[in-house]
């Protein structure tokens, strides 16, 4: 009986924290720079829950599929470090930036190394060791979120991913610096098709709460019953999203939030509390610094009222 409360509860907290948030629609901006994403219709709303019992909670429109965007480098980095370990901080560092995803100014300052898997910089490096390991990084990757998430559906929006390397100038500006300073191995134009085909992925809050699983369940995803990382792995996964996963406003979600997190311009944020929740909250309009502005106050909302933090 207690559970079916604590369910009953947890499903009304949703719906009482989207009823509180809703009035914020509005007052962000959808994504435009990628024109394929500013046709998103805004005032979408939605959250989902994953506890380490299997059970998931949603509210609004967490079901409904939208596009992960960097959300996606989380991703790119577990299966980087699944096959490269610790080899790959040769490449990147795990340091928070304190800059905006796209900059370009650190880049050329810190000869070609990125900062964090969690900038675009840090995401293409991770791309490009992915290149060198997969025949099809781009089906590998679908698949491998297939798995995590426990949904055979869930595919890449091609058109997205094209308007994407149509106005590729900034990452592919990026790609290029880091290759003239020795910090790229593959084709940039190639590795620039998967980054985006990883950014254009569809998925839906229940998914993306689903598959993020794994990190609150110390590595292993109970769905499809593999180890994904080990522990160790999956807290220093989490400490970096802690530090990096909301760009330059890692430290104010840390201070308002207090989990570890990643967004995506797509308006989703993904939120992991160790041991026991994955949450997804998704509303496509943004504040300036590119993450979803009424995500963070539910996210906020739901920490505050459960006593959620790492802190
Ligand atoms: N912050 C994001 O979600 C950015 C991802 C986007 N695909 C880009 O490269 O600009």
């Amino acid at each position: 009986m207690p559970d079916a409360l604590a369910s009953l509860s947890m499903q009304a907290l949703l719906n009482e924290i989207l009823d509180e948030v809703r009035p914020l629609i509005g007052q962000g901006k959808v994504a435009d720079y990628i024109p394929a994403l500013a046709s998103v219709v805004p005032d979408q709303l939605g959250i989902a829950v994953y506890g380490n019992d299997g059970q998931v909670h949603v509210a609004g429109d967490a079901r409904t599929p939208f596009s992960i965007q960097s959300i996606s480098k989380v991703f790119s980095l577990v299966q980087a470090i699944g096959h490269s370990g610790e080899s790959i901080w040769q490449r990147l560092g795990h340091e928070p930036s304190g800059q905006p995803f796209n900059s370009l100014v650190q880049l050329e300052f810190e000869r070609g190394k990125p900062r964090n898997p969690f900038i675009n910089a840090g995401a293409l490096v991770i791309c490009d060791i992915n290149q060198s390991r997969y025949a099809a990084p781009a089906l590998s990757m679908r698949d491998f979120v297939r798995r995590l998430s426990g949904n055979p559906e869930v595919t890449v929006d091609n058109h997205v991913a094209e308007s994407e390397y149509q106005h590729r100038a900034r990452n592919a500006a990026a790609a290029y610096l880091m290759q003239s300073f020795g910090n790229f191995h593959n084709e940039v134009e190639a590795v620039l098709r998967s980054y985006f085909s990883c950014c254009a992925l569809r998925m839906s809050c229940v998914d993306l709460a689903r598959a993020f699983g794994f990190l609150a369940n110390e590595g292993f995803c109970q769905h499809s019953g593999e180890q994904v990382l080990s522990p160790r792995q999956t807290k220093q996964i989490n400490a970096i999203m802690a530090t990096s996963g909301l760009y330059d406003e890692a430290g104010n979600f840390a201070y308002r939030v207090g989990l570890p997190g990643k967004s995506g311009v797509g308006g989703g944020i993904v939120a992991v509390v160790p041991g026991q929740f994955s949450v997804c909250v998704w509303s496509p309009e943004l504040n300036a610094a590119g993450n979803s502005l009424a995500g963070i106050k539910a996210l906020e909302l739901l920490s505050e009222r459960i006593g959620w933090s790492v802190f």
